[in-house]
């Protein structure tokens, strides 16, 4: 991990209430996939190209994953991100304690609305409303969770709701604004992709996908990208960290659509290895939550720098390449 983002959590665990770190730190079961996200990366390297004499350029192919209730963390909750997210890709979650169109006004960059589908389609369009009217540029659906995660440290804290003055803004005159009023559905099928799809004209990724079956399947259902994910170990605890999962569905899609990849980023060279792997983006999760915690705005904006700076220099020492014969395995 980056020295100066471990330095970011440990502030954050300091000014923090306990139960709410864990919400954020916390993963599901014995947490061995929340382990391995971050573990795996340590089992690969990378072969740098050398003497490619050329200048890399700046791309940053970074997003901000979606995540709930970042009120918890700082009062300036998801304002803040989303003025610190510069030209990243904001996927602002449908569990944002800041309504969406706020966090639209608040970004400088591209915003795309994270939805779970509920299972009344009404409110599932409602939503869908909200994010285009807000200025979304597309919708990610959420596919791992046909249940909430059973996650130990909430159940042992007795976390199931949110603070007095806390609210999942977005699902405000809908259902109502308590944690339990966003449900997750077994019922939820690729039936409802194609519904969300005829709501709306923004692309539609789908995010959580691990088997390749379902990736080709999606591209069937004419998706604008997927992003590979596990949930940072939050739903079953059974899976391959994502970024074992990432290369098998790379090889599936075949090109034909992105695929963005997240879960484990904890430093530039971590970002490498998942575009090594053939993501076309890398999305950060719990790094921005202890930015955010530590130091608002300003921490979160230092996690994004401190990452693309860690990147861009690998990335030259690799001679501004990065593809799959690079990567080979540790021992
Ligand atoms: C506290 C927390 C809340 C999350 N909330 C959501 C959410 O509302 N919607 C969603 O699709 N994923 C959610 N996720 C999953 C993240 O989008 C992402 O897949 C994961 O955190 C990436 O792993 P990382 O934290 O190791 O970077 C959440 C993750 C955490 C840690
Ligand atoms: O905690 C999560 O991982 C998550 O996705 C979520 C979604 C909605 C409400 C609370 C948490």
């Amino acid at each position: 991990m980056n020295p100066l983002l471990a330095e970011l959590h440990d502030k954050a665990r300091a000014v923090l209430d306990p139960v709410h770190h864990d919400f954020f730190a916390g993963g599901v079961g014995d947490e061995v996939v929340l382990a391995e996200n971050e573990a795996a990366f340590r089992r690969l390297a990378l072969l740098p190209r050398v003497l490619r004499g050329k200048q890399i350029s700046g791309d940053f192919p970074v997003m901000i994953s979606p995540t709930a209730f970042h009120r918890l963390a700082h009062p300036d909750g998801e304002l803040a991100t989303a003025r610190a997210a510069g030209d990243a890709v904001l996927v602002s979650s449908m569990a944002s304690t800041v309504p969406i169109a706020d966090v639209v006004a608040a970004a400088s960059g591209p915003v795309w609305f994270q939805l779970y589908v509920q299972p009344d389609m009404d409110v599932t369009e409602a939503l869908v409303r909200r994010a285009e009217r807000a200025g979304c540029e597309a919708v990610v659906v959420t596919v791992d969770s046909p249940v909430f995660g059973r996650h130990r440290r909430d159940l042992a804290h007795g976390f199931h709701d949110l603070p007095a003055g806390l609210a999942a803004e977005n699902m405000r005159d809908l259902v109502g604004p308590g944690l339990r009023d966003i449900e997750m559905s077994p019922l939820v099928s690729w039936e409802h992709i194609g519904r969300v799809q005829e709501m709306t004209a923004l692309p539609l990724w789908v995010k959580g996908v691990l088997h390749p079956k379902d990736a080709i399947i999606a591209v069937r259902h004419g998706v604008a990208g997927i992003v590979v994910s596990n949930h940072g170990g939050r739903q079953l605890d059974l899976v391959p960290a994502a970024l074992d999962a990432l290369p098998a569905v790379v090889d599936a899609v075949a090109g034909r659509v992105p695929v963005a990849f997240d879960g484990g980023v904890r430093s530039g060279g971590d970002i490498a290895l998942a575009l090594a792997l053939g993501a076309s983006s890398a999305g950060i999760g719990r790094p921005v939550l202890w930015g955010l915690a530590a130091d608002g705005e300003q921490g979160v904006r230092r996690v994004l720098d401190v990452l693309r700076d860690e990147f861009l220099h690998v990335l030259t020492l690799c001679g501004g390449e990065l593809s799959r014969d690079m990567v080979v395995t540790r021992c």
